[in-house]
């Protein structure tokens, strides 16, 4: 009879200050025992900074991600191993060994740019849409009809005429604010006319960001005249998308408990799932009323050719162009529709902003390399620097095309990229079990001299007379979860370049470039003088 009161004062409630100490601490050792219990006895042991407990090697990044993985590379050379928290990541910076991951075989073992991830599972986008969608199924049905959407001409031409609409209207306005005298930081503006370009290409609808930032800029009177509706709309929309993004790092790598009970974590949460809800029900809104306006065209040629039009009319009586296969004969759902939407805003709202004033900043460090574009412009356009630019002039640009190659080489908006394998395989010369997690490090085979003379010169030539060697640059991924926006994009930035270049001398106002590295590197600032060409 007594032995029942004694084990009922063990219970955890009766537990004073020390048993509690103690427990955590016995917690802590089985913790750490069993980390470095993995850590000795891991498959393939590499070398790699040595990992603490719950932080890894995240202490060896010296001056984030992206940087602080190529300063461990010229350490650890071509092939080693980072922790991030608990998880191992191969690192990968040689061209030959990413060529399996990136083949373009159906039958590829390196489709899934995660597993299964509680924390996006808890977003919701672990199993829809495309970016993070780690079900190969739904993946390929989403990811076949972007692709014919994105890589069709009509959806190309419609992103020059936006680049030259989006590009005439900043201009006027940095051309407004330099009469000012009001000191222009192209990073913030390049964000806004990306902005308002994915919105218009994806949705077919204007948004706001640009006037509503001239607005907030200039100190003149004379606003820009905007819709008062169309600020709130425009700004909550893209408002909501950034803090969409800026929460993911919350779901991607913090574990359940943290994210749910540790104080101001959980209210961050919180907040997040909120924005998420907003996001998804707001997405969905614009896909069904869409969805209505087009039922109600009777005639289909007046059918825009937006993004989301071309979703929605895919496999139905409206798509006269056939645009999908049969093995893909349904059309999408609305809730299919939302995500790749989503999706495209995710991939597309800062990459090219930051892309473009990497580009900016390199020709303004180099007058021999803005000579030569300028040869390159005036021989295309010749003394009329008003011109349209054409989809036939992009392709003969191609020492434009150098710039932007030797600008995503020298410094990669997308540094490095995840994939795991769904079956076991071997990868330079070992063999890994199934769901190892390789880092592909395109910066890292960026600035290797095995496949690049001179690889911290800034020189565009070399893409001119050499033939690059396979997987040594790569820009927007490969194999079949390439970007689907690779060809969109470099329409955009040639188009950009040719725009600006070709009546504008651009000077640095400071000396080093300003930018972060994390998963993507980004632009800080980069303030500049934007003068009427003077040659
Ligand atoms: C210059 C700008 C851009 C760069 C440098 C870039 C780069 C990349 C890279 C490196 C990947 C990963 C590919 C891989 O895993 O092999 C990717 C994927 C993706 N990008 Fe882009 N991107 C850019 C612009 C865009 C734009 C404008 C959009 C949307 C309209 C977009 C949407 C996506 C999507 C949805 C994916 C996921 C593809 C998949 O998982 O199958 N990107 N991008």
């Amino acid at each position: 009879m007594l032995l029942i009161p004694k084990i009922l004062t063990n219970l955890p409630i009766f537990w004073g200050i020390h048993d509690w100490l103690n427990f955590i601490l016995a917690c802590i050792i089985i913790y750490v025992v069993n980390f470095y219990f993995n850590y000795f006895t891991r498959i393939n042991p590499l070398p790699g900074p040595f990992p603490i407990p719950i932080i890894g090697t995240i202490y060896a990044l010296k001056g984030g991600i992206g940087k602080g993985i190529l300063l461990l590379q010229k350490r650890y050379g071509e092939i080693f191993e980072i922790w991030y928290l608990s998880n191992r990541r191969i690192i990968l910076s040689n061209a030959e060994y990413i060529d399996k991951i990136l083949t373009s075989s159906t039958k590829s073992k390196y489709l899934k740019r995660n597993i299964k991830n509680e924390g996006l599972m808890e977003l919701g986008t672990n199993f829809q849409g495309i970016l993070h969608n780690s079900d190969i199924n739904t993946w390929r049905f989403n990811k076949h009809f972007i692709n014919q959407v994105m890589l069709s001409s009509s959806f190309n031409n419609k992103s020059i005429d936006l680049t030259h609409k989006l590009w005439y209207e900043m201009e006027k306005y940095l051309n407004n604010l330099n009469d000012e005298n009001i000191l222009i930081d192209l990073s913030p503006w390049m964000h806004r006319f990306s902005t308002d370009m994915i919105v218009e290409v994806i949705t077919g609808k204007r948004s706001y960001s640009l006037p509503i930032y001239y607005n907030k800029t200039s100190k003149k009177d004379d606003k820009e005249e905007i819709p008062s509706i169309a600020i709130k709309e425009s700004e909550e929309l893209i408002d909501r998308l950034h803090k969409f993004l800026r929460n993911l790092p919350i779901f991607v790598f913090l574990p359940y408990w943290i994210r749910h009970y540790v104080p101001i974590i959980k209210n961050k949460t919180k907040e997040a799932l909120i924005n998420r809800d907003w996001l998804f029900q707001r997405i969905l809104a614009i896909v069904k009323e869409r969805r209505k306006e087009i039922e109600e065209i009777h005639d289909n040629k007046l059918l825009n050719n937006d993004m989301l039009t071309l979703l929605i009319i895919a496999n139905t009586d409206k798509d006269s162009k056939s645009l999908v296969e049969e093995k893909f004969s349904r059309p999408m759902t609305d809730q299919e529709i939302m995500s790749v939407i989503l999706d495209s805003f995710i991939g597309g709202s800062d990459t090219t902003s930051h892309f473009m004033c990497f580009i900016v900043y390199r020709i303004a460090k180099n007058s021999k390399v803005l000579k030569r574009l300028r040869q390159e412009i005036d021989s295309i356009y010749e003394k009329d620097r008003t011109r349209r630019v054409t989809p036939e002039d992009l392709i003969n640009l191609n020492y434009t095309e150098a710039i932007i190659k030797e600008t995503a080489r020298i410094l990669p908006v997308s540094p490095i990229i995840l994939r795991f394998n769904s079956e076991d395989d071997e990868i330079a010369g070992y063999k890994w079990p199934k769901n190892t997690a390789f880092t592909m490090h395109f910066a890292g085979i960026h600035h290797n001299e095995r496949y690049w003379k001179n690889p911290e010169e800034f020189n565009p030539d070399r893409f001119m007379f050499n033939e690059e060697i396979k997987n040594s640059l790569i820009i927007f991924g490969g194999g079949l979860r390439a970007c689907p926006a690779r060809k969109m994009s470099m329409i955009v930035l040639k188009c950009l370049i040719i725009l600006i270049y070709r009546n504008y001398d651009i000077e640095l106002i400071d000396k080093d470039l300003d930018y972060s590295s994390t998963i993507i590197n980004t632009c800080n600032k980069l303030f500049i003088k934007m003068k009427p060409r003077q040659d």
